[in-house]
């Protein structure tokens, strides 16, 4: 596993430095909703994701991700605040060691237990994501929240994959993660692990889904940070700390 916490001794949380020298739009941010501002120009975010892009499921180190083949435009976001339309790259999670924190975003300082990113870049524009990664309108990020309640059924399709993690899918359509109602915030914000490029196009819907308590504690918190041999240090609390908002406005698509 990355250790990053060698490289960012500072860290308390996710391995990533608390702050990064010049940034000006780092991520993760607190979206306080009475500051955010409805923007009648922003349109409604298009998703058409294609299942059978779905290739794997991983432990990374610092989370788990499903992939994606990223090498055609069969699964895509554009809409929204988005000029492009951007290619699905990946999904992975962010969660905490027990339900009350675990989000990398807050809404009015409120933490929930787990997040949700949709990673995509903008593959009009630029040839690979590496390129993309480094450019300020390379990536879009859709952050969904995870609150506890009733079952979800598409979550426990991955829940089910997690002892095995080195899982070969077949299909999974990650837009049954992702809650109907159309409502966002939006910001300009940044990676929250290294490299922290300020390259992220933040999409965060504000309704989240419901999962209920054994989906995420039995299944995010029986991963490990560490890989087999090494002493077991289960991954939990691999979310970076709040950062500055700076000279930023986070626009809503609803009233
Ligand atoms: N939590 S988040 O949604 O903000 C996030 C999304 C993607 C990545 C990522 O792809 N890292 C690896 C990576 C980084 C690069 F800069 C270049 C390649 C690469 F694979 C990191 C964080
Ligand atoms: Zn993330």
């Amino acid at each position: 596993s990355h250790d990053w916490n060698v490289l960012f001794p500072l860290t308390s949380h996710a391995s990533s430095p608390l702050s990064i020298p010049g940034g000006t739009r780092q991520s993760p941010i607190n979206i306080q909703w009475r500051d955010s501002v409805y923007d009648p120009f922003l349109k409604p975010l298009k998703i058409s994701y294609d299942p059978s892009t779905c290739l794997h499921i991983w432990n990374n180190g610092y989370s788990f991700l499903v992939e994606f083949d990223d090498s055609t435009d069969k699964s895509i976001i554009m809409g929204g605040p988005l000029e492009n339309q951007y290619r699905l790259k990946q999904f992975h999670f962010h969660w905490g060691a027990i339900n009350e924190w675990g989000s990398e975003h807050t809404v009015d300082s409120k933490f929930y237990p787990a997040e949700l990113h949709l990673v995509h870049w903008n593959a009009v524009v630029y040839p690979t994501f590496e390129e993309a990664v480094m450019e300020g309108n390379g990536l879009a990020v859709i952050g969904v929240f995870l609150k506890l309640g009733k079952h979800h059924e598409g979550l426990q399709t991955l829940v089910d994959a997690l002892p095995a993690i080195k899982h070969k899918f077949d299909v999974f359509d990650p837009s049954c993660l992702i809650p109907s109602c159309p409502d966002y915030w939006t910001y300009a914000g940044s990676l929250t692990t290294p490299p922290l490029t300020e390259s992220v196009t933040w999409i965060i819907k504000k309704k989240p889904i419901e999962v209920d308590e054994n989906q995420v504690s039995f299944a995010f918190r029986m991963l490990l940070f560490t890989s087999d041999g090494e002493e077991e240090k289960r991954m939990v609390d691999n979310f970076r700390p709040l950062q500055p908002l700076m000279d930023r406005t986070v626009r809503s698509s609803f009233q």
